[in-house]
């Protein structure tokens, strides 16, 4: 089993090092930070699948918390990622990507992943929220933005900037997904003195510990169909 971490910064990804998990003798685990923001994200992971082959990507780091589902210094399993802020603008409000019929901005993940790694973080730290996790390119900052995202995804568990385009690069190469967060701040108005990193990143460590040997003993997921990338070659006229 060959699974690939990736992470936006190096905190993250030292952090996911740092901590100390039993794998059976067959399991590789690579940690990428390829950056903040769904692009980085998308291009990291792009290039890592392109020249190695993984058997499962999973998104880490940090993240905003919806209150009450997820406190600062809880953990996050996603069961779904949504690419929040991707669609367009309106009189009626927000149309996201998928009814405007330019793909999707919705991956829902496997319960067979989810609901092991889930259960791993509950035995290992006592609580998990398993809940959608929305990627943003603009970091929540007011109570009304926070509001209007959980009126638009009921449920949400959490806010971050890469989920979606780590899930699109793993969709692209057929290869099963995870998305793994632990909160370090509230989603809403813009609070520097209130967030908790060290906390997150030490919850995020925890929560790979626990979870890595899990998805490690767990049989390969069959790939995934990938979709078609085909350019089509220009003629000289
Ligand atoms: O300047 C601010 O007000 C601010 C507030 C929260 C986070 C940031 C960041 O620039 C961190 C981006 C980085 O961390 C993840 N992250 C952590 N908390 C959040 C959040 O509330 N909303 C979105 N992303 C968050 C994110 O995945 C990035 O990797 C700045």
């Amino acid at each position: 089993m060959r699974i690939l971490i990736v992470t936006a910064v190096p905190a993250e990804r030292d952090a996911l090092l740092r901590g100390d998990a039993a794998f059976p003798g067959n399991t590789e685990v690579d940690v990428l930070a390829a950056g903040v923001g769904p692009a980085a994200a998308a291009a990291g992971t792009a290039v890592a699948l392109a020249r190695s082959p993984y058997d499962l990507v999973v998104s880490a780091g940090i993240a905003g918390g919806f209150a009450p589902v997820a406190p600062v210094g809880s953990v996050v399993v996603a069961d779904r990622v949504v690419a929040a802020d991707l669609g367009a603008e309106s009189d009626d409000g927000f149309v996201p990507i998928d009814d405007l019929g330019f793909g999707t901005g919705v991956y829902d993940l496997a319960p067979e992943l989810v609901a092991p790694a889930a259960q791993a973080v509950r035995e290992k730290l006592g609580a998990v929220s398993v809940g959608p996790i929305l990627t943003v390119s603009t970091v929540t900052g007011s109570a009304a933005r926070a509001a209007e995202l959980m009126r638009r995804h009921p449920g949400a568990a959490a806010e971050a900037m890469e989920g979606f385009g780590v899930a699109t690069a793993a969709a692209g190469a057929g290869v099963p997904f995870l998305e793994l967060r632990s909160v370090s701040n509230p989603v809403g108005p813009r609070d520097r003195a209130a967030w908790r990193i060290g906390e997150a990143l030490a919850a995020l460590g925890a929560a790979a510990a626990a979870v890595l040997p899990v998805l490690a003993a767990l049989p390969v997921l069959p790939a995934a169909p990938v979709p078609p990338v085909s350019p089509v070659r220009k003629e000289q006229s």
